[in-house]
């Protein structure tokens, strides 16, 4: 059985009227790779920032390892969003620097090659990129060898290439039976990198399970299509679920509507008057998962608002 490495149960901050996190029941088992999605302000960051100790819960239960985040920090990594680090030091001495606080680290010049960041050993903080300083954050994130790492939108600042080499040192990670527990706003990297998707809004899990699962929840067919037909009638159309449009194109203009079913909808479109091209009919992506779990009427979102 593998062990429990993050437990929490009712986990709840609030700030204010804010109910940041309003909650959270969460168990993450050793060498799950999980990914957490939400909209903006849906409680992620304050999420992992209690399961890392910085923050202290308002109510509820949070361990990691089964003690409390505070008393398992060396076997903990965490690459944030705003990571500080000493300006005058370069790059290889901070890697040096944070390593030297771990009872066992991994070697500068290996973290170095996994971070992407040989070529800037000595280049000093303030003369890195922001795709470097992200590339830095991760190295300091490794260099305990941690047995979890918390990745906080980690490829926000990466460009395509770097964002590949990124995963793919994660995944030698994750070879090596470490949990990973990353949050993201990258649904296609969420869908091909994590075994996991966790779905919070408004300090909630909405949903847990595969990305398989989570996309069986809008089964059914995305069909794209650029037509004149009036938006009421396309949403009276058999088996349609939702219809989206591109904002204030008059006439003819690119529509995107989710359907059960794409046969009857297309029959009941092509015998209307009404032009139909550009036709592309596609499963339901985790995209279109996430808009439908997580989107909100303004009513709901103001009862987290005490
Ligand atoms: N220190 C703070 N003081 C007051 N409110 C805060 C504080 N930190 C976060 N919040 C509020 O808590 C809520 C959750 O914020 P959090 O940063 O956890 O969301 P998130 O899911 O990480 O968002 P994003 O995707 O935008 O990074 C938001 O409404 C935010 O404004």
């Amino acid at each position: 059985m593998p062990q429990t490495v993050v437990r929490t149960s009712g986990l709840r901050k609030t700030y204010g009227a804010v109910d940041a996190v309003a909650g959270i029941d969460l168990e993450v088992k050793e060498g799950e790779v999980v990914a957490v999605l939400g909209p903006n302000g849906a409680g992620k960051t304050t999420t992992i920032e209690m399961l890392l100790g910085l923050r202290t819960p308002t109510s509820g239960v949070v361990e990691v390892f089964g003690a409390d985040p505070l008393a398992v920090r060396h076997r903990v990594g965490a690459m944030l969003q705003d990571t500080d680090a000493p300006e005058s030091l370069t790059v290889a001495e901070i890697v040096g620097l944070v390593g030297s606080y771990y009872p066992y680290r991994l070697p500068t010049p290996l973290v170095l090659e996994r971070a992407d960041l040989v070529a800037q050993a000595r280049m000093r903080v303030t003369q890195l990129s922001g795709g470097q300083r992200a590339r830095l954050s991760f190295g300091l994130a490794i260099v305990g060898d941690p047995d979890l790492l918390y990745l906080d939108e980690p490829t926000a600042s990466l460009d395509v290439g770097a964002r590949r080499g990124f995963w793919t040192q994660v995944s030698g990670l994750t070879d090596l039976g470490k949990t990973i527990l990353f949050s993201t706003h990258n649904l296609a990297e969420a869908d091909a990198v994590a075994e996991r998707i966790v779905v919070i809004a408004r300090g909630r899990v909405i949903h847990d399970g595969t990305p398989q699962q989570i996309k069986a929840l809008v089964a059914g067919r995305t069909l794209r299509l650029t037509t004149d037909a009036p938006l009421s009638s396309v949403r009276d159309l058999p088996g349609v679920r939702n219809v989206h449009e591109a904002d204030g194109l008059p006439g003819s203009r690119p529509i995107t509507i989710q359907a059960a079913t794409a046969e009857p909808v297309l029959h009941a479109l092509f015998a209307s008057p009404y032009e139909v091209r550009d036709l592309i009919v596609a499963e339901a992506s985790l995209e279109e998962a996430f808009v439908q779990l997580t989107s909100v009427g303004p009513d709901v979102a103001e009862e987290n608002r005490r």
